[in-house]
């Protein structure tokens, strides 16, 4: 059996001075998955990242990437904020560079990668431009082609279509899940959009009450590929109440 690509193993953390938020947590993620973890604001999740990425440490426990503790996981994993961070000085071609030119490529070299994924990415007629000059779904397009760039078959990726309108939203969804097809990369996604976890992910993690000791967890009851009519149908609401009901009992 291959390595998990991501594995919490009795981990606990807690920030100084404060209790425990995660205690003896044991998680695996397998190679090629898409999880989704929601949980009311303030539950853990963007520290279940700073753990993931390493720029916090367990302070029991351990963390593993493809089975193996790593010193540098910052290096290992790729992150996509929900801001686009994009450098408005530099033209769409520039900033999808940075990830290779940061990592030693000439910038010649890596604008000769990028070109034939610009296409690949739906970023088609965007290499001149510059961020203000592309929709919020388009920057956010940009944004993931250089999470992938890293390299990095684990992509984090922290409410990246929360600031986008509905119907962009959704286009973005669609377009990630073929994305995510094509790379075969492992990924795990923050929201608070219950819809978005399902239409999403093969598994949805739910933080819940604190300390966590364990992930409550759903398995989607949906096929791939995904269809938006999916989310209508009776499996699946029923799934949506239940989630719904575990989400509000944790809002006091
Ligand atoms: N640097 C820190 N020092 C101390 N406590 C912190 C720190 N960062 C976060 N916390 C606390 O840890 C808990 C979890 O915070 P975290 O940011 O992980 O939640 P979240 O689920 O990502 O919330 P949101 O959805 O609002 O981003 C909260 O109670 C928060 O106040």
């Amino acid at each position: 059996m291959s390595n998990s690509a991501l594995e919490f193993k009795d981990m606990s953390f807690g920030y100084p001075y404060e209790n425990d938020l995660f205690m003896e947590l044991n998680v695996a993620v397998q190679p090629g998955e898409f999880v989704s973890i929601i949980g009311a604001s303030g539950s853990g999740k963007s520290t279940l990242f700073k753990l993931t990425v390493g720029l916090e440490e367990p302070t029991r426990g351990s963390i593993r990437l493809d089975g193996e503790k790593k010193a540098n996981r910052l290096g290992h994993v790729g992150y996509m904020p929900q801001q686009d961070l994009l450098l408005p000085w530099r033209s769409i071609l520039d900033n999808a560079a940075l990830p290779l030119e940061i990592k030693g490529v000439s910038k010649k070299e890596a604008h000769k990668r990028i070109i034939p994924l610009l296409d690949e990415f739906g970023l088609n007629g965007t290499r001149d431009k510059f961020p203000s000059e592309l929709s919020g779904g388009m920057r956010q397009r940009v944004s993931f082609l250089r999470t992938v760039l890293s390299g990095s078959p684990i992509l984090l990726l922290d409410e990246p279509f929360s600031a986008l309108d509905a119907i962009t939203k959704v286009s973005m969804q669609e377009w990630l899940l073929q994305q995510w097809e094509k790379q075969g990369s492992t990924i795990i996604f923050i929201t608070h959009d219950v819809d978005e976890a399902l239409f999403l992910a093969d598994r949805v993690f739910v933080l819940t009450e604190t300390p966590i000791k364990e992930l409550k967890e759903v398995t989607v009851p949906l096929n791939r590929p995904r269809r938006l009519e999916d989310l209508y149908s009776a499996d699946l609401l029923e799934v949506k109440k239940d989630l719904m009901f575990e989400l509000r009992s944790t809002i006091t």
